[in-house]
């Protein structure tokens, strides 16, 4: 699969972990960044990653900053884009087999690296289920157009 992953300065180092175990697992992975610890805003990552998504330039895509909060608020401006912090394995998963999740929001500062690492393998290996789930994504999908088309 092809990923997009990016963070704030708070999950600089989480991200870099996380690259290594998508690339280990042979997917290919694209690092918006940042680049260090140096303080910076976490919607110009959130943007740069949220469009390749959006534009189908990644599979998927994850972001991280210290809540996961602020990433998922920014990616869910983005056509096609299904973002959402998630807090443990039950929401990573439920969020791939109802929500056809495509961008993993997490948080740097309140999980720990070894549950996030197992938060993101069963993302990655969990497909969505459709049946129902499809009939209500398709509903986000027309609020999303006629949102845009009154703006
Ligand atoms: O976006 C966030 C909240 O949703 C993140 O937690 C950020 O990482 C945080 O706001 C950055 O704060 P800082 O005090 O500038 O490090």
């Amino acid at each position: 699969m092809r990923f997009v992953i990016g963070s704030d300065h708070r999950g600089f180092h989480l991200k870099e972990k996380l690259t290594a175990l998508l690339q280990s697992k042979g997917h290919e992975v694209e690092d918006v960044g940042t680049c260090s610890q140096e303080a910076v805003d976490y919607p110009d990552f959130a943007v740069v990653a949220a469009s390749k998504v959006s534009e189908g330039e990644a599979d998927r895509g994850i972001l991280i900053c210290g809540t996961g909060i602020g990433m998922a608020i920014t990616a869910n401006k983005f056509k096609g884009v299904r973002a959402a912090t998630c807090t443990d394995e039950v929401t990573a998963e439920i969020s791939r087999r109802h929500n056809n999740l495509n961008m993993l929001c997490l948080s740097a500062d309140m999980l720990s690296p070894r549950i996030v690492e197992r938060m993101v393998e069963v993302w990655v290996e969990t497909e969505f289920e459709g049946g129902r789930h499809q009939r209500r994504i398709d509903k986000i999908t027309q609020a999303e157009a006629s949102n845009c088309s009154s703006s």
